[in-house]
């Protein structure tokens, strides 16, 4: 496969797993979701013609794996080139199942080792668009950042959006964000679209800070080096065990800060993602009479180019019915 055709491949690979568990919306069942958006996915891949290897893969709720490491994904035919395969077949099932918005499906590809192989831990994250580049500190307070951000962006406090996702953890830094007088986005789940965000001027988000997951950190970190955004991380291991797993990803010392280009080691790298349900940037999956369309970003760092690609998918012959 020429590399230009891997930007359409994967981008069929996240439409295949958001077509695959959108019509599963609402029905409370995270399970399925989650399955149905793995089997999108799997299945998308049997007609890609890669060497891919999964380096971050999918768990379920209860953190057992279900697209593995190293499980191998394309058609791995003679003489393709090797790839390591990001995945996060559905950043928020919980979404999907109570219809709410946020839900995407990404992906990200690079060559081989070149893609941090983040364990399923927490993270702490700091990310923003290619216009607050640089700004950003990871060991200074979020007043300090966003009045950095504030003035790279030529903005006043008062216009600057930060996004932090609603959980206990977070209460110090979002009662800090509305005390300097930032304007806050409190979402649910699904902070890889919420980074994505910020590189997006239309969309008004300017921050995504706070702790998530490792692997949704690094999908996060490949769409950033695309966009010639910023992602500051730092690995949070609770215990020995997770200080462990760290370790045997590569990280001798895990209070590292880490950028886009430590998690990304390759300037090639791809990205792509398809909504689910609505969020900042795209718009999620509509069904009409016959068919139901999808809106997906992708891009490569390599060349800088952004496609948003708006598909039509026949109901009658489209992954939608995988799951049954
Ligand atoms: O739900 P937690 O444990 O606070 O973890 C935060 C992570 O959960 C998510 O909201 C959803 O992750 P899953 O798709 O694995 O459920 C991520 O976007 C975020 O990084």
């Amino acid at each position: 496969m020429a590399n230009h055709d891997i930007a359409m491949g994967i981008v069929r690979v996240t439409e295949a797993a958001a077509l695959a568990c959108s019509n599963l919306l609402g029905r409370g069942d995270v399970d399925l979701i989650e399955k149905a958006a793995v089997d999108g996915v799997r299945h998308a891949f049997e007609l890609l013609p890669i060497k891919g290897r999964v380096v971050i893969g999918e768990c379920d709720l209860d953190k057992k794996p279900i697209m593995y490491i190293g499980e191998k994904v394309g058609t791995w035919n003679d003489g393709l080139k090797e790839y390591d395969v990001a995945i996060d077949p559905l950043d928020g099932p919980i979404l999907v199942a109570k219809g709410r918005p946020n839900a995407i499906s990404a992906i990200a590809v690079s060559e081989k080792g070149k893609i941090f192989k983040a364990p399923q831990i927490y993270m702490k994250k700091i990310a923003v668009g290619p216009k607050a580049k640089g700004t950003i500190d990871l060991n200074k307070s979020l007043t300090e950042n966003i009045k950095r951000v504030a003035e790279a962006l030529n903005k006043e406090i008062e216009e600057v959006t930060v996004m932090i996702q609603d959980r206990p953890r977070h209460k110090e830094l979002i009662d800090e964000a509305r005390s300097v007088g930032a304007r806050v986005k409190i979402f649910g789940e699904g902070d890889i679209a919420a980074a994505l965000a910020t590189a997006f001027e239309e969309t008004g988000v300017d921050m995504l800070v706070g702790i998530g997951g490792a692997p949704e950190g690094v999908l996060a970190a490949a769409a950033l080096k695309c966009l010639g955004g910023e992602i500051l991380v730092k690995l949070m291991p609770e215990n020995q065990r997770q200080v462990d797993m760290c370790k045997r990803a590569g990280l001798d010392d895990v209070n590292r800060i880490l950028s886009q280009d430590d998690l990304i080691t390759s300037d090639d790298v791809y990205f792509a993602a398809t909504a689910v349900t609505d969020s900042d940037l795209l718009k999620g999956i509509v069904y009409k009479e016959n068919y139901a369309t999808t809106h997906s970003v992708v891009m490569r760092s390599l060349n800088g180019v952004v496609r948003f690609v708006d598909a039509i998918h026949k109901l009658d012959t489209s992954l939608i019915k995988i799951q049954e």
